[in-house]
């Protein structure tokens, strides 16, 4: 077992989450398409595969995160999906950028016009989960900045980031503030739900937040296969 999600001592909902999933965070953490991200070793059509399925995976996102604004009860849980929003949609492309850039293609050149099956699914499982309750919908939205943030701050800590690492931009947005504040105002949120929840919903919680951890290796595997809607042949 690798660096766990959750600092030592670290209470609540959430910390428990990361500490029993952990193995989940490892196995993002150690497939082979984060670690040629790491290594700067992708092949150029993987890196546009996923630049394609990840600006449609976020734009699924901000929907979500609109489910969750018809969901709040009040205006802070408002300001937290509105700023969310506004980092997605202001932000987030320079991380796809600077893929872009290491395959020699325009952003627009980059986007796909049809979901893989496994980004479909994933954005799938968060939209139903936005027609549950808040709880298990920010359950679901979790795993997506926690396994990123920690995955950058992870290999950033290591060792400084190579100024003319191929993926410098991506590692550093992600290694950066804003994502870092967004993922602590998350959990904080999600364990405030979970303090009010029956035991119930904090179990659908839970299995909503494991499965956006599944959904999330299982991105890399699509974008390192090159996954699309080609039946398998039978051989
Ligand atoms: C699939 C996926 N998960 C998480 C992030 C981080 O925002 C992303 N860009 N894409």
């Amino acid at each position: 077992m690798g660096v766990l999600p959750v600092a030592p001592g670290e209470t609540g909902f959430t910390a428990e989450l990361g500490r029993r999933h952990a193995d989940l965070f490892e196995a993002f953490y150690e497939h082979p398409f984060l670690k040629g991200l790491r290594e700067g070793s992708l092949a150029r059509e993987q890196v546009l595969h996923y630049v394609g399925q990840d600006y449609q995976y976020l734009t699924a996102y901000v929907r979500c995160y609109g489910l969750g604004l018809a969901l709040s009860p009040d205006r802070e849980w408002m300001r937290f999906f509105h700023d969310g929003v506004s980092v997605i949609l202001a932000e987030e492309g320079h991380a796809h950028e600077a893929l872009c850039a290491y395959a020699g293609v325009s952003y627009e050149e980059a986007q796909a016009d049809r979901l893989a099956p496994s980004a479909q699914a994933y954005i799938n499982h968060m939209t139903a989960a936005g027609h549950d309750t808040l709880g298990v919908l920010l359950a679901a939205l979790l795993p997506c900045p926690w396994t990123y943030l920690w995955a950058a701050a992870r290999f950033t800590g290591e060792a400084p980031l190579d100024p003319d690492h191929p993926f410098h931009g991506w590692w550093s947005f992600y290694a950066g503030a804003y994502e870092s504040d967004k993922l602590a105002r998350t959990r904080e949120l999600l364990d405030r739900v979970a303090a009010e929840a029956g035991p119930a919903e904090r179990e659908r919680m839970e299995r909503a937040f494991v499965t956006s951890c599944h959904y999330e290796v299982r991105f890399w595997e699509m974008a390192w296969s090159l996954e699309d809607w080609t039946p398998p042949d039978g051989s």
